[in-house]
């Protein structure tokens, strides 16, 4: 009951570290609700974002993703995850830092990446070498996840619930929820 007042969680991280996941597993375990910023911004537009990325450019996209970002960092009880590149964006990143949420990086391996993401329809890893092109984004990304992170849980070679258990327990034992 306690945690629909409790300020948000925020999951930041790479495609395929498994925000939504265990997102989704850690809202129930805490009794809050969960929202999926990348599903949230489809339901609005009623579009998918590779249709977004398509009609507005990456540009565009990154415009209705801050939008998302600075309305949800607002909101109360909540399990929120965030698209994989919300970090690359400045003014995304000091929201991150100084709104009152908890933000919690799920890190995740160039190579585990790969293999949970070979056959999905992200618009960034529909190129020729989706491997190098993750390498690339995790080198450029990982220290501004680190950045706006309180907290950084690794995920590789964990299965998404087990991450999401000792989640549950870390935001427990840090007070960071009841
Ligand atoms: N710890 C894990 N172990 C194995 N598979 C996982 C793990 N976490 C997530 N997955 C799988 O990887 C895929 C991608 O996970 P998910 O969509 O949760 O990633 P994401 O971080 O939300 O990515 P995006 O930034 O693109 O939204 C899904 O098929 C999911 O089941
Ligand atoms: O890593 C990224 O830049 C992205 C990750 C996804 O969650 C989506 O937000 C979109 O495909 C872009
Ligand atoms: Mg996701």
């Amino acid at each position: 009951m306690l945690n629909k007042e409790a300020n948000p969680i925020f999951l930041v991280g790479m495609m395929g570290a498994g925000k939504s996941t265990v997102g989704r597993c850690l809202a129930e375990r805490l009794g809050m609700d969960f929202v999926d910023l990348d599903e949230e911004l489809e339901r609005r537009c009623g579009v998918s974002i590779p249709f977004i990325f398509r009609e507005e450019g990456e540009e565009g996209f990154r415009r209705r993703e801050s939008a998302l970002i600075e309305e949800f960092t607002r909101a109360k009880g909540l399990v929120v995850a965030t698209g994989g590149g919300a970090v690359t964006q400045e003014k995304n990143r000091t929201l991150l830092k100084n709104a009152p949420i908890f933000t919690v990086h799920l890190k995740v391996s160039a190579e585990q990446c790969y293999r949970r993401t070979k056959n999905s329809d992200r618009p960034l890893l529909q190129c020729e070498n989706p491997l190098e092109k993750i390498t690339l984004l995790l080198e450029s990304r990982n220290p501004l996840y680190g950045e706006v992170a309180s907290l950084t849980v690794d995920t590789d070679g964990k299965a998404s619930k087990r991450v999401a258990e000792e989640l549950n327990q870390t935001l427990i034992n840090l007070q960071v929820i009841k």
